[in-house]
């Protein structure tokens, strides 16, 4: 998907966002444990019930591989359901790969050849080789882990590096690769006041910003410091929406977390 879809997605439905698919059999309703394959039965209801009010979808793809052959057959329906039924859905392997460059061709063809992903998040630590191989890829996006939502964002990304820290580093050094119109990033919510200072290495640049929720980040102070005229972000919220009912009623809850952010969204779009 060009960036340009993307955009006009997000002004159409008012919302900005990524509805990440952590599915996790030990947290799904008891009821779809007697499906054949209750992974993509509970993503197709999740679906089905948000598509409406967001622009995106995140498939976390530790929360697939950690079920075998099973778990990559759930995640490839889910994304045939997807872009089969929905494809103005922008979709995100939260796969975090990276690798020497005939390696990382291998990554970037998994994901966006044979899944149909339309971006990919990558570490950048192994540096321009092993990231330019996924943003050789016409119309796909690679998405870099800059600053993350975690607290052990502090032990690497915020160290000094002359003048500088790492997370700008990767910001500025990325800013050069071939292709890097194709860059994304990712910031996490719950480090919302880097994003003054990160718009100014990367001011219109989309950011793929999780941490809101069951983290503790905060929408408004995202939206504060890091919206741009065309918006530039996508707000992922996973547990918040998937998890928010365990009961038979769960699609329809979820639906509900959805539409709250949403209206949030909207509002903070309204102030553009
Ligand atoms: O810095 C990062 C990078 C990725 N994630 C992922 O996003 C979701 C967040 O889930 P919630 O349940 O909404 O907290 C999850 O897949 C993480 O692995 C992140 O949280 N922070």
């Amino acid at each position: 998907m060009e960036t340009a879809q993307l955009i006009s997605e997000i002004k159409r439905k008012k919302s900005f966002l990524c509805v990440g698919l952590d599915t996790d059999m030990d947290k799904i309703p008891a009821h779809l444990l007697k499906e054949e394959d209750p992974i993509f039965e509970f993503n197709k209801a999740i679906i089905d019930a948000t598509q409406a009010h967001c622009v995106a979808y995140k498939p976390n793809i530790a929360f697939y591989e950690a079920y075998g052959i099973p778990g990559w057959k759930s995640l490839q329906r889910t994304m045939d359901y997807l872009n089969t039924n929905y494809p103005e859905q922008f979709t995100i392997a939260d796969a975090k790969r990276g690798d020497i460059g005939n390696t990382s061709t291998r990554y970037a063809k998994a994901f966006f050849e044979t899944l149909h992903f339309d971006s990919i998040t990558i570490a950048p630590y192994m540096g321009r080789d092993s990231v330019e191989p996924f943003l050789a890829f016409e119309d796909k996006h690679t998405i870099l882990l800059a600053l993350t939502s975690n607290p052990g964002a502090f032990d690497l990304q915020t160290k000094s590096v002359g003048n500088s820290q790492l997370y700008k580093e990767v910001l500025k050094v990325s800013t050069n690769y071939k292709n890097a119109e194709r860059l994304m990033y990712v910031v996490g919510a719950t480090k919302a006041e880097y994003l003054a200072e990160i718009r100014t290495i990367v001011p219109n640049s989309f950011l793929l910003v999780p941490g809101i929720g069951a983290q503790g980040g905060s929408l408004e102070e995202v939206c504060r410091f890091g919206m741009t005229k065309d918006v530039g972000l996508l707000v992922n919220s996973s547990r918040g929406i998937l998890y928010a009912s365990n009961e038979r009623d769960f699609a329809s809850v979820a639906k509900q977390k959805a539409i709250e952010l949403q209206l949030q969204m909207k509002e903070q779009m309204e102030k553009l």
